[in-house]
């Protein structure tokens, strides 16, 4: 709403996760009743830079590939959040993860705004060598867009530690000597060994983790036992069903690009892990596990749903025939506007992809102020430390949806929202 009118995207664009954030945020600025000059400025992104780069390929022909890089608002701290490689990747998918990334580091109570970008590519088309030279080539063309102190990437779908190693290496080469060493921090998510924090690797799914373990607290029950099903199982999904399968609880369903398993006496976790890996990081084929038609995944028999791939997956098509009755988002924007509804109605509670996959970004904080102040963490207190802050923050919109009479989602953005509210109120710039 822009002077009590709800903020809409441009009418030409398709409807996709964009239309979602900003539902999702009208709803929370209307609920708090949201300054409007404030409302005027989180309802668009500040940047979009799209940068059309060549690479030259092992076979020696040339590929122009386009990159993003959106940043949607830096009231609180440099803009923070992934790059993420993938064909769906555009400028709108990167203008709501981008603004995605602002409600949840607000949420987090961390010193970050929100971005987002990538590469519109599929990975596994390349070799190793082509995707550090695509990489290598972006990270130049993004030139001072990014930066330790202004926009800090991350890993997402399709990136890791290798990935960011590359970014590093090739924006400290762009500096003096004598500058190199400080702008290590211009990426997380890094290679232990290089700048890189013990634990990042399993901080989004610890954190997924977590945030049901709470759930699980609050109403009195024990995770020991407790079926559950996982769409995607990459850095988010494995490492959830890690944290879980430590708990008791039991992977009946998964389900990854290339296929879906199910098995109602439990798969092993690590074994499915090994075998994904040997496996060129497909589930297909897993003997201990039976085969099922993707269209059937979200409607297997389990407690809890952890959509841990991609957005605008629950939707009005499937919503309905959904067995758990959590839904924990480790995924950005995995349940649309729609499909939310109707799970809503049905009494299932969604624990909400900017709370429930924040120990990511948390795990990129902790990595950031390590390389910045010259320090080297060690895993335990790294878990420690996530552990606390998503607690205090679990416990805030608990309690703010309690107060409210309102769903977690909403409850989150408010108290993102308001946050940021407040910091430009506090600058004086709106009465
Ligand atoms: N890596 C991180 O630290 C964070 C990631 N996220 C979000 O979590 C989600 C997953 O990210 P990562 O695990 O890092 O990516 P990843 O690249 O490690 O794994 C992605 C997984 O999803 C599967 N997948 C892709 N397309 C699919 C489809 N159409 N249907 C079913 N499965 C599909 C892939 O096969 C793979 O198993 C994304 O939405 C990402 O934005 C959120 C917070 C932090
Ligand atoms: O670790 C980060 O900085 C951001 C990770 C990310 O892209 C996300 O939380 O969606």
């Amino acid at each position: 709403m822009i002077n009590g009118q709800t903020v809409e995207k441009p009418k030409t664009v398709k409807k996709g996760m964009l239309d979602n954030v900003l539902e999702q945020f009208n709803t929370a600025a209307d609920q708090i009743q949201l300054n409007p000059n404030v409302r005027k400025i989180l309802g668009i992104t500040n940047t979009e830079i799209i940068i059309n780069f060549p690479v030259r390929m092992d076979n020696g022909e040339v590929e122009v590939f386009t990159g993003y890089r959106v940043q949607h608002n830096n009231a609180l701290g440099p803009y923070k959040g992934g790059l993420r490689y993938h064909p769906t990747v555009d400028i709108d998918a990167a203008r709501a993860l981008a603004m995605w990334m602002t409600w949840k580091t607000s949420l987090a109570g961390l010193p970050y705004g929100g971005a987002k970008g990538g590469i519109q590519i599929d990975p596994s088309k390349y070799s190793k060598n082509e995707l550090e030279r695509i990489t290598r080539r972006f990270t130049y063309a993004l030139g001072e867009n990014i930066g330790p102190e202004h926009d800090i990437p991350a890993p997402d779908v399709n990136t890791n530690d290798q990935t960011m190693a590359w970014i590093a290496d090739t924006y400290m080469s762009t500096k003096n000597t004598s500058e190199r060493s400080k702008n290590q921090h211009v990426v997380t998510g890094k290679p232990v060994g290089s700048g890189g924090l013990e634990g990042r690797d399993r901080a989004t799914g610890y954190g997924v983790f977590l945030t049901i373990k709470f759930w699980a607290e609050k109403n009195n029950e024990s995770l020991e036992g407790k079926k559950y099903i996982v769409q995607g199982f990459g850095n988010v999904g494995y490492w959830t069903a890690h944290f879980l399968e430590q708990e008791g609880a039991i992977l009946v369903g998964v389900q990854d690009a290339f296929g879906s398993l199910q098995n109602k006496e439990g798969i092993k976790v690590e074994d499915l892990f090994n075998y994904g890996k040997a496996n060129n990081g497909s589930i297909v084929g897993f003997p201990e596990a039976f085969a099922l038609e993707g269209k059937d995944f979200f409607a297997l028999d389990c407690d809890i749903c952890i959509p841990a791939a991609l957005g605008n997956q629950i939707t009005l098509h499937n919503a309905k025939s959904i067995k758990a009755k959590l839904i924990a988002e480790g995924a950005n924007g995995p349940t649309d506007v729609e499909g939310e509804k109707i799970l809503l109605q049905r009494g299932i509670t969604i624990i909400p992809d900017i709370m429930c996959n924040s120990g990511g970004v948390i795990g990129s904080y902790f990595e950031w102020l390590q390389n910045r102040n010259g320090e080297l963490w060690q895993m335990d207190e790294i878990l420690e430390k996530l552990e606390k802050k998503l607690r205090n923050t679990f416990k805030k919109v608990i309690a703010y949806s309690e107060e409210n009479e309102m769903d977690m989602r909403t409850a989150a953005y408010c108290i993102a929202i308001e946050r940021i509210e407040k910091a430009y109120i506090l600058r004086g710039i709106f009465p």
